[in-house]
């Protein structure tokens, strides 16, 4: 797998109100690596997200996906959204089912595929409650399997562990990567929490607080899975706040 994107520009707004959300964005990523987009509320993070997807497209510059160029959503990237958007009226099963079907996969391989999924994600026995009768994890489990069962090339994550509390927050990461272990893709995730950040990333990308750039790059080269407590996690934290700190500062 191979993402490039290049020279991205975004502005919003018409009758002479023009706001530059996104200025000359480039970034690649390539194999199986995690990369994090971090920055404050409104640094543009989610638009960037969603140009990758195809869901937007910018107003100069190109995304490339394995050298094609990407213009609209694609079975070749999985997005797992804030709020998990389930469908409510489908269960567990069927709503990992939905992309398989959209792409026709022959009835006998989706059972297979479906199977496999329920198995890695720990939803084996609830695959006829509905998203109503399962915990925030299964359902944040289900959101990640459902990404992956379209077999994508890239998952895109939008603040995946926004939208609960600090310790289910713990949990669901730890529960994410160690889904992700077992089946490692390519991730490119939003977030503005630094110690998730920290927890889950490769590379991390802050994004200026006003600019609509990238303003720093952080390699996280400590073992997996991460001991929170630990020196070099400590440091890494510290050092991220740090430049978080400064991208502040410079800019208000
Ligand atoms: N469709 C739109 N039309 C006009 N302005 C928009 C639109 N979508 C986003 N914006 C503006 O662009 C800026 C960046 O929004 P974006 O959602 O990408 O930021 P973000 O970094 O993901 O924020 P958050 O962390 O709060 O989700 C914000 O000022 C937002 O109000």
């Amino acid at each position: 797998m191979n993402l490039q994107v290049q020279g991205i520009t975004k502005h919003y707004g018409e009758n002479g109100s023009c706001k530059t959300v996104l200025q000359d964005i480039n970034v690649e990523v390539l194999g199986g690596e995690f990369v994090s987009l971090l920055g404050p509320s409104g640094c543009g993070k989610t638009t960037l997200l969603t140009i990758i997807a195809g869901f937007q497209q910018p107003c100069s510059g190109t995304v490339l996906l394995n050298g094609c160029k990407v213009d609209k959503p694609g079975p070749d990237r999985g997005v797992v959204f804030q709020d998990y958007a389930l469908f409510p009226w489908m269960t567990v099963g069927e709503n990992i089912l939905f992309p398989m079907q959209q792409q026709k996969i022959p009835q006998k391989l989706q059972d297979e595929k479906l199977h496999h999924y329920l198995e890695m994600a720990r939803l084996k026995g609830s695959e006829h409650l509905y998203p109503s009768q399962i915990s925030g994890g299964m359902k944040q489990r289900t959101a990640v399997v459902r990404a992956l069962a379209s077999e994508p090339e890239l998952l895109l994550m939008d603040e995946p562990f926004g939208a609960v509390d600090y310790q289910m927050r713990h949990n669901l990461q730890e529960e994410f990567e160690a889904l992700w272990q077992s089946n490692p893709k390519p991730v490119i995730m939003v977030t503005h929490d630094v110690d998730e950040a920290v927890y889950l990333s490769d590379r991390i990308l802050v994004m200026s607080t006003n600019r609509g750039e990238i303003v720093h790059e952080l390699l996280v080269d400590i073992d997996r899975p991460r001991n929170r407590r630990s020196n070099d996690y400590h440091a890494c934290l510290n050092k991220l706040t740090d430049i978080l700190k400064e991208n502040h500062k410079s800019q208000s």
